[in-house]
């Protein structure tokens, strides 16, 4: 039997240019990663997605209590209330007057869709009260008043990070994780489209 027919010598070389075009790919495959945010840019995002989703948690409860007091969804004297505020702090924390006032408008928003849906869902189920709802603004109220700060905080990380390359990426692939409506994901969409439009992708 001829030599060559045995393999041993012509194994290697024959598997040399089978190797280099293997390294080429992968090599090839790591360039086209697309770009990520550092970590620690992560877990500011992740942070601000879990003050959303927190502050989003809010107006089940919310909306119960209006249930049984009868009171408007709609409070617009407390929606002003809260963006004097913010207006406040937003230029202590050196963040933009425009960018925190809508991301707050946007939260709002997201809020009444939250309580008007569920509203319409108890009427439909012809509901009577709640047995004991939290006062609204004893309670409830505070509760965000608590998240405010923090939210304006973590603003301020997002206005840093927002032309870091991947960062509009990684808020959208993170948000279908940590921010939860429970509806058909509107007023979710309405609560992050302020990030969404703002950081790069
Ligand atoms: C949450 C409430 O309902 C609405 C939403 C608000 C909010 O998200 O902070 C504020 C006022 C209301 O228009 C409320 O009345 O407190």
């Amino acid at each position: 039997m001829p030599r060559y027919r045995t393999g041993k010598t012509l194994s290697l070389p024959w598997l040399l240019p089978v190797f280099a075009l293997a390294a080429l790919i992968l090599l090839a495959g790591c360039q086209m990663q697309p770009p990520e945010p550092a970590d620690e840019d992560k877990v500011a995002i992740d942070r601000m997605l879990q003050l959303i989703d927190e502050r989003l948690d809010v107006a089940p409860v919310v909306a119960r209590s209006k249930w049984n007091s009868g009171a408007a969804i709609e409070a617009p004297e407390r929606e002003a209330q809260i963006l004097d505020r913010v207006a406040a702090e937003a230029a202590e924390a050196g963040v933009d007057d425009a960018f925190a006032r809508e991301f707050f408008e946007k939260q709002f928003d997201a809020s009444k869709q939250i309580q008007r849906r569920l509203h319409l869902r108890w009427v439909q189920e012809g509901r009577g009260p709640f047995a004991s709802p939290p006062d609204l603004a004893e309670e409830v109220r505070p509760v965000l008043d608590r998240l405010t700060p923090q939210l304006i905080d973590a603003l301020g990380d997002m206005q840093r990070i927002a032309r870091v390359e991947g960062a509009g990426r990684y808020l959208e692939t993170r948000a279908r994780v940590l921010v939860q409506d429970d509806f058909d994901g509107e007023p979710r969409a309405v609560a992050l489209a302020p990030l969404m439009e703002r950081m790069a992708r």
